[in-house]
């Protein structure tokens, strides 16, 4: 008989995605054994201002981070769509071939209960979290009480001081931002002049 394969799900801006994003999807792959994570660059994250780069650019990006990983697959399924980005749309939309582990920082799962139809997201998948610096990974008392058991489990995890929003500082000011990301995702975004202008970092 066919085993329903375990896919992890990893939503964000990306805006650009970093080492954290790709230790995490990885980490996620081997503690929770699952076959594959799907990195979703979200269109219009309607929680957040103007984005720093553009979708296409967020996308590549991407793409090239998750390049020469096999267990890494971007899906641009949330860019197809118009209107603001809610993880419940997408999650209706996915296949039901797979059971779906979504992985989030603990920065978002402080956030969770503001999602769009939060209680609803719990019936399709798991939540999975990773400890970032200064938030515990511990599910605010009104998701506590709505998770069944097994509804959210932590990924080890060393906590990364990494944030995209340090990385957009660092490069408008001109400061190095090597360690932080993938060489390819860096030559890209010098490339195309990203993150110059202060205003949108
Ligand atoms: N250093 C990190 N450790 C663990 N999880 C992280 C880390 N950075 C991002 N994540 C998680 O990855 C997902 C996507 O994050 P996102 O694309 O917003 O990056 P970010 O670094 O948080 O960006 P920004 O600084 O712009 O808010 C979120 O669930 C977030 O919590
Ligand atoms: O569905 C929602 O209402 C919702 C609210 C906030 C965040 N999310 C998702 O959480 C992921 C991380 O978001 P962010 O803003 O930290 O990049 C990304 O996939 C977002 O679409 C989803």
């Amino acid at each position: 008989m066919a085993v329903t394969p375990q896919v992890g799900l990893l939503g964000g801006s990306f805006d650009p995605v970093h080492r954290a994003h790709i230790a995490l999807a990885r980490a996620a792959c081997d503690a929770l054994g699952l076959e594959h994570v799907e990195l979703l660059p979200a269109a219009r994250p309607w929680q957040r201002g103007r984005l720093g780069a553009a979708a296409e650019h967020r996308l590549r990006m991407l793409e090239l981070a998750c390049s020469g990983d096999p267990r890494l697959r971007v899906n641009p399924i949330e860019l197809q769509r118009a209107g603001n980005t809610y993880t419940i749309d997408t999650l209706a939309a996915l296949p039901p071939t797979a059971r779906y582990t979504w992985i989030l920082g603990s920065d978002q799962l402080a956030n969770f209960c503001t999602w769009h139809r939060w209680h609803d997201l719990l019936q399709y998948v798991r939540l999975a979290v990773a400890e970032r610096p200064g938030t515990p990974a511990t599910p605010p008392a009104e998701l506590a009480q709505a998770l069944t058991p097994g509804g959210l489990v932590r990924i080890p995890f060393t906590p990364q001081p990494v944030s995209a929003t340090a990385i957009r500082q660092d490069l408008a000011a001109g400061r190095p931002v090597d360690t932080m990301l993938d060489p390819r995702v860096l030559d890209y975004i010098r490339a195309h002049r990203l993150y110059l202008d202060p205003e949108t970092s």
